[in-house]
């Protein structure tokens, strides 16, 4: 079968991401773009290496032109999907890449990011840990899915472990290095070459990172009671990919040989989450254009904490390849599809 398919925010990273992916995907045919300031143009005149797609032209981003479609693929600014998919039909497969869908607790959504308060949807992380199971089993039959942020899959993913087998103390602490292609195509002056090369910028520090609140919702998920979560992401110079390194302290009596259980057993039969060998870390080159997370583990035996180093491409594993996965759970098709383990390298 043939799905028809319409992706909003297609002039974006996380929309032309979507796009790239979904160029080899032999069950959807991508028919309708949008955007918003740049509605009217040819698509391939803002994403020049989609040239798979030179007949489409971005249109407005409005329910009128959303509907019709099998699945919409939302990859807009957070607060401007909610109002678009209050407009689509309940049978229509919705996954929104923004955060508008993520939180189930309104006060941290005010927090965080204040405007309307959305329902919550099923969350694309499928191979997070969730109530002795896997979020995988809630997204099957789902017509409408959260994607999730990037740092917030990232840490989820590389700690979740040591929380579901009951081994670590909800005491986290996680530091990110991050691409700015995460920001989106964003103007603001700390994005800019000459700001960014040569540097590392730590920003959203002491709490205030909009994904705090999505960390301790998966980790809740996961089996913590009432996790802290300390979140410190820094901008450095690579166009995409996050490395995130995440420790936390170990429960009395865990030994290094648990850990290793713990993390290999959470993801053996994953093929996009990878527990590499004892003394093998990630690098964020390996997973580029990959749907892939790479986790190193270890066990810091002097501080008595574990530490997880976690390298996955904010756009596929972080965005996009999450938000296809997801759509292919929720559709019955295989999860894999139209989605690659192999990075691009060097
Ligand atoms: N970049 C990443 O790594 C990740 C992104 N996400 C999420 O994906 C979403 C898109 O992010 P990203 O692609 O990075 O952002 P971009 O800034 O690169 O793209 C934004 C897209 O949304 C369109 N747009 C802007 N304003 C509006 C509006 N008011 N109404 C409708 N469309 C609008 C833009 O159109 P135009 O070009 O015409 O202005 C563009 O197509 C965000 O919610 C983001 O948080 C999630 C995880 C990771
Ligand atoms: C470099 C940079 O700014 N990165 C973004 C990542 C955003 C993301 O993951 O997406 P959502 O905004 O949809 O949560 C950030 O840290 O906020």
């Amino acid at each position: 079968m043939t799905y028809t398919v319409a992706v909003a925010g297609a002039s974006g990273y996380a929309g032309g991401e979507v796009l790239r992916l979904l160029a080899d995907h032999p069950e959807f045919e991508v028919t309708t773009v949008t955007a918003s300031s740049n509605a009217g143009r040819p698509l391939v005149e803002l994403q020049p290496h989609l040239r798979s797609y030179a007949e489409l032209v971005l249109q407005e981003t409005t329910p009128e032109v959303l509907r019709g479609h099998d699945v919409v693929f939302l990859a807009l600014p957070h607060g401007a999907s909610g109002a678009i998919t209050d407009e689509l039909d309940d049978d229509v497969l919705v996954i929104d890449c923004g955060a508008d869908h993520r939180l189930a607790d309104e006060g941290a959504w005010a927090t965080f990011y204040g405007g309307e308060f959305h329902e919550p949807w099923a969350y694309g992380v499928p191979e997070l840990p969730a109530a002795g199971g896997k979020l995988r089993d809630r997204l099957a039959g789902a017509r409408k899915i959260a994607a999730p942020g990037c740092n917030a899959s990232a840490v989820s993913l590389a700690i979740a472990p040591g929380i579901a087998a009951g081994i670590i103390e909800e005491d986290i602490v996680a530091v990110l290095a991050v691409g700015p292609s995460g920001a989106g195509k964003n103007l603001k002056v700390q994005y800019l070459a000459s700001e960014l090369l040569g540097s590392a910028s730590p920003y959203g520090v002491g709490g205030t990172h909009r994904h705090v609140p999505e960390i301790a919702q998966n980790l809740v998920l996961a089996g913590a009671a009432a996790p802290r979560i300390s979140f410190t992401p820094v901008l450095v110079p690579m166009a995409r990919g996050i490395l995130a390194t995440v420790t936390a302290p170990l429960k009395p009596g865990v030994t290094g040989g648990q850990v290793r259980d713990a993390w290999e057993s959470a993801y053996a039969a994953e093929r996009f989450v990878q527990v590499l060998p004892a003394g093998a870390w990630p690098r964020t080159a390996d997973v580029l254009g990959a749907n892939t997370a790479l986790i190193g583990v270890t066990v810091d035996e002097a501080a008595n904490r574990v530490v997880a180093v976690l390298a996955l491409d904010n756009l596929v594993k972080g965005t996009a390849g999450a938000a296809i996965q997801s759509a292919n759970i929720a559709l019955g098709l295989p999860e894999g599809t139209a989605l690659t383990t192999n990075g691009v390298a060097p």
